[in-house]
């Protein structure tokens, strides 16, 4: 299965479709709708975040899913899929791909990241697994742990990494020159341009979220751009 799901998301973009619960397009089915209208566009994949917004896109998109789920726990800053507990209630949706945070920073309950990849691979040897990085060293890390993928996703959001250069096109290119796993360009891609130049450098597929799916962000970007008169 999981050669299949490579092959069908191979040089293509993967729309993420997320709103938290203080976001204003969160539930009603919204993230159904821009999931569908991702793929009438021509995504290749959807990245989504929790049980209830993955069965209901799942419902009328055909297309491999990446599933994560947002948690935040008090002794740890990582909150995309931090626990095997996320991970089980991944594994009940069917998703294809669960993504989860492989930065070099304290998990919750102090587990390491090998021990809870070791767990999820025992229990759920079928699923992919996607490790969301924010630098070159965590990448070669999971490679070598096993991950069936590795994204960008954390670049820009650990304390030791940074905003300013995102997407981060030369650590696509670093990453998949070095790792020999299939690599996700993910983060901060804003424009048909930026995608391009990171699925150039060698990312394997790549996803766009913000810049197609939250209209809170886009508008933002668009009144920052507003002259200031008088
Ligand atoms: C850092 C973090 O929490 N990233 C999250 C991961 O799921 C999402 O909030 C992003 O939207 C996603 O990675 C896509 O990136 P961008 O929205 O920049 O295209």
């Amino acid at each position: 299965m999981g050669h299949k799901v490579l092959e069908q998301i191979r040089g293509g973009l993967i729309v993420s479709c997320q709103a938290l619960e203080n976001e204003p397009l969160h539930g009603d089915g919204i993230m159904q709708r821009m999931a569908v209208a991702a793929m009438l566009g021509g995504a290749v994949g959807i990245r989504a975040n929790g049980p209830e917004d993955i069965r209901s896109i799942r419902q009328k998109v055909d297309l491999p899913m990446i599933g994560i789920i947002k948690k935040v726990y008090p002794d740890s800053e990582i909150y995309i899929t931090p626990t095997i507990r996320e991970v089980e209630l991944l594994a009940d949706t069917g998703a294809e791909i669960i993504s989860l945070d492989c930065t070099d920073r304290k998990r919750p309950g102090g587990i390491r990241l090998e021990e809870l990849y070791r767990e999820i691979r025992e229990r759920y040897p079928k699923l992919l697994l996607m490790a969301d990085c924010s630098t070159y060293q965590e990448g070669m890390k999971a490679a070598g742990l096993g991950f069936d993928l590795v994204a960008t996703t954390m670049c820009g959001y650990t304390p030791y990494t940074s905003q300013t250069r995102l997407p981060d096109v030369d650590l696509v290119r670093k990453l998949a020159e070095n790792c020999k796993k299939p690599v996700i360009g993910e983060g901060g891609i804003w424009s048909p341009e930026q995608l391009a130049a990171v699925l150039d450098a060698g990312a394997f597929a790549a996803v766009v979220g913000t810049a197609i799916t939250r209209p809170m962000e886009i508008t933002k970007r668009f009144v920052a751009a507003l002259p200031t008169w008088g």
